[in-house]
């Protein structure tokens, strides 16, 4: 049981169910994070927690009320959306406090609120403002003010700084961060961003068509990924994910790769449960990162296998230098150190950190385990 348990939640509009028997314990001082592509659900489940949606089967509960039936506005929740949703003939002062007032709370204990909150989010010269004087940056946090001050049971955040240019988005998320730290509030935060969902977060939940695909740390995650779409969902690049049938040699299991002149390389690879797939087709997954240079390479590493292959082309990219080739028939990625000396058209002696390759089932493109 979780402080914010969501438990076999469904929603359907209509005949059409957009979210499939979803079960997500929160415990309580989590940041949780729900990440998936346009149209995953990830709103409509947040909406449901909040209280703007129906909850078509299943239930919700916070503390272990289960909150179903309650009203948003009795449910102890505070959001912060997208858009900000402020009211501009109001000042700032009066935005944060605006949600005290209505529930009865006397002004000396505003103002010391207010002037709590202004301060926590370094916007106490701007109280007296209004919205439209005020910058994006500086909106959104007198959006997380008036969240902050009704100091609510959970913090619902919708999409809070996609409206941001990329400098400032990358600001408010180290804020968010440390406000979190520092408050340790329950949170559930919604975002397509998948660095977003990797640097916030304490747990993930990556969203699919309705379904939870995968839930775990962010280290889980990156690690060792559900399926092919949590493994290319997560990372960017993203990881390459390459045809590749199983060999076991000398009773170690090695992934046969085809490489991009039609010969073939075989790498050493002994992820638990592959030695049942001997002779067998696999999706080979490899992170950009575990494809350097020799020197590059992952000194903890028990398993870098050198792989000869011809580079199609390079990229800088200033404190990288992604380099393309062709493997399994594919373009694949490697993420390497700025100032390796290599060109298209170079026949390179890659390092392969196979510890940190995963391999998938191709029909059902879930992780092969034990
Ligand atoms: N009122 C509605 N009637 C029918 N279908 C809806 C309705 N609202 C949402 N949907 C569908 O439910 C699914 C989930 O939508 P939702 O807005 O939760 O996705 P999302 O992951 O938040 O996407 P985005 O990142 O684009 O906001 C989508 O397929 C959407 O088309």
């Amino acid at each position: 049981m979780g402080f914010l348990d969501i438990r076999n939640v469904t929603k359907s509009y209509g005949q059409l169910e957009v979210l499939h028997r979803v079960d997500i314990a929160v415990e309580e001082g989590e940041f949780l994070v729900l990440v998936g592509p346009s149209g995953c659900g990830k709103s409509t489940l947040l909406g449901m927690i909040a209280g703007l949606e129906p909850i078509s089967s299943g239930e919700i509960a916070i503390k272990d009320r289960v909150i179903n039936g309650v009203h948003p506005s009795k449910r102890n929740i505070a959001m912060v959306f997208q858009s900000y949703a402020l009211y501009p003939n109001m000042t700032v002062g009066q935005n944060i406090t605006f949600g005290l007032e209505m529930h009865g709370v006397p002004k000396p204990e505003r103002e010391k609120a207010l002037l709590d909150v202004a301060k926590l989010l370094q916007i106490d010269h701007l109280t007296d403002r209004k919205p439209g004087q005020l910058s994006g940056g500086q909106r959104q946090r007198v959006a997380m003010g008036r969240a902050l001050v009704r100091d609510p049971d959970v913090f619902l955040f919708d999409e809070p700084l996609s409206n941001l240019d990329a400098k400032l988005r990358v600001d408010m998320r180290t804020e968010i961060k440390k406000l979190h730290a520092k408050l340790k509030r329950t949170i559930v935060y919604v975002t397509h961003d998948q660095i977003e969902a990797m640097t916030l977060s304490t747990r993930i939940a990556v969203m699919n068509k309705g379904y939870i695909q995968q839930l775990g740390t962010p280290k889980e995650i990156y690690d060792t990924p559900a399926n092919v779409f949590v493994a290319t969902f997560m990372g960017s690049p993203a990881m390459n994910v390459v045809p590749a049938r199983v060999v076991v040699a000398n009773g170690v299991p090695h992934a046969e790769v085809v490489l991009g002149d039609d010969s073939k390389s075989l790498l050493a690879f002994s992820q638990p449960g592959l030695a049942a797939w001997d002779g067998r087709e696999i999706l080979l997954g490899i992170r950009p990162e575990a494809i350097t240079d020799p020197e590059g390479a992952d000194r903890k590493s028990q398993n870098i296998v050198s792989l000869k292959n011809r580079v199609i082309v390079t990229e800088p990219a200033g404190s990288d230098t992604f380099v393309t080739m062709s493997l399994g028939a594919r373009d694949v990625i490697a993420r390497m150190r700025a100032d390796v000396d290599i060109a298209g058209g170079d026949d390179f002696e890659f390092a392969v950190n196979m510890e940190k390759a995963v391999a998938f089932d191709p029909k059902t493109e879930e992780r092969i385990r034990k």
